[in-house]
């Protein structure tokens, strides 16, 4: 990403960051009225053309954090700015977009005209391409009621690229999609990303953010836990898993061994978590009968249960 890719709408470039949260806090009251704080001083800064994965555990303080930066609800104490300046400015003016987890749709208007009275309130906006884009084309005479859950993410995203946004904002944004139309959603964003717009996206799909974001932050209980690209947060976590298709009593000889953390049977297959894959590869070919054996990098789902609380809590991890 080079200064030349910037796109500010106005002209002038402003802050070189999309957006920058500094020590913010959101506190909610619970059911008997106790306070908690949802947000725990979260600090957070987005270069401008970054595409930025947002993960946490349920209740981390994702949605929170994005209603915030979309200025939907104020923080109790922090700051807040989106290229500069506040987010309610930002958003108003079209540089923000998003599309969040649910609402916003009118049932009984069709995918077309959904994406045409919407893009009225945006002088310039080009439906016939944002259509295109979002991959709803040949959806245009459905009514909204008739689309699935994944066609609806999809038109969410039609409405969010109308203003020809900045920065684009995407709670959980494949939520309901099959395989196909995911991969299809991300080739659209990774376009957008190329051309310089930012994008920040929160899900559940560990895979996704491997795979599509150039950084990943982990938040849990608030406050963010990890930072930096895919491979660097997998690195955090040391080891290897090394599997095979093993004997119960082989497998049960090559569990003592000091290589060995932990075995877990998945199927027909063995996982052992290893402290040093080479010996425990050494032991599996000349002390066992193993076949199909598999040594495989630590992946980002062992980096999100080791680093955050899910993984002791046994509370639901990602997808
Ligand atoms: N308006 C509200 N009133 C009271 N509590 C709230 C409110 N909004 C969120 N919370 C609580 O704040 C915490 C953070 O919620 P948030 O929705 O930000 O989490 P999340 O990381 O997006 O979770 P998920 O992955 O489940 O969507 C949760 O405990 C949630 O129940």
């Amino acid at each position: 990403m080079t200064e030349t890719q910037l796109r500010p709408a106005s002209g002038e470039v402003t802050s070189p960051d999309a957006a920058v949260l500094s020590a913010v806090v959101k506190r909610f009251a619970n059911a008997k009225g106790e306070e908690f704080t949802a947000v725990d001083g979260l600090d957070l800064r987005i270069r401008r053309g970054e595409v930025v994965a947002f993960l946490g555990p349920n209740g981390a303080g994702k949605t929170t954090t994005i209603d915030m930066l979309l200025g939907l609800t104020r923080p109790d104490s922090g700051q807040v700015e989106l290229f500069g300046e506040a987010a309610q400015q930002a958003v108003r003016a079209g540089r923000v977009a998003a599309v969040l987890q649910s609402g916003g749709l009118l049932p009984d208007l069709t995918v077309e005209a959904t994406v045409r009275m919407l893009g009225s309130l945006h002088p310039g906006a080009d439906p016939e391409t944002v259509m295109s884009r979002a991959g709803v084309t040949r959806l245009r005479d459905r009514r909204v009621s008739e689309c699935s859950g994944g066609e609806q993410q999809r038109l969410r995203f039609a409405i969010a690229l109308l203003s020809d946004p900045e920065f684009l904002v995407l709670d959980e944004p494949t939520a309901g999609m099959d395989v196909a139309a995911r991969r299809e959603f991300w080739a659209t964003v990774r376009e957008d990303a190329r051309r310089g717009m930012t994008v920040l996206f929160a899900t559940h799909y560990m895979e996704e953010a491997d795979q599509f974001a150039d950084r990943v932050v982990m938040v849990d209980q608030g406050r963010v836990v990890a930072d930096g690209s895919a491979s660097s947060i997998r690195a955090r976590i040391s080891g290897r898993t090394v599997s095979a298709l093993i004997s119960p009593q082989d497998a049960a000889s090559v569990a003592g061994s000091p290589s060995v953390r932990s075995v877990a049977v998945r199927g027909e297959r063995h996982y052992f978590d290893s402290t040093d894959s080479d010996a425990l590869l050494r032991l599996l070919v000349t002390r066992t009968s193993a076949t199909e054996i598999e040594v495989a990098p630590r992946s980002l789902e062992e980096a999100f249960m080791a680093i955050t609380h899910a993984g002791r809590t046994g509370q639901e991890g990602p997808r």
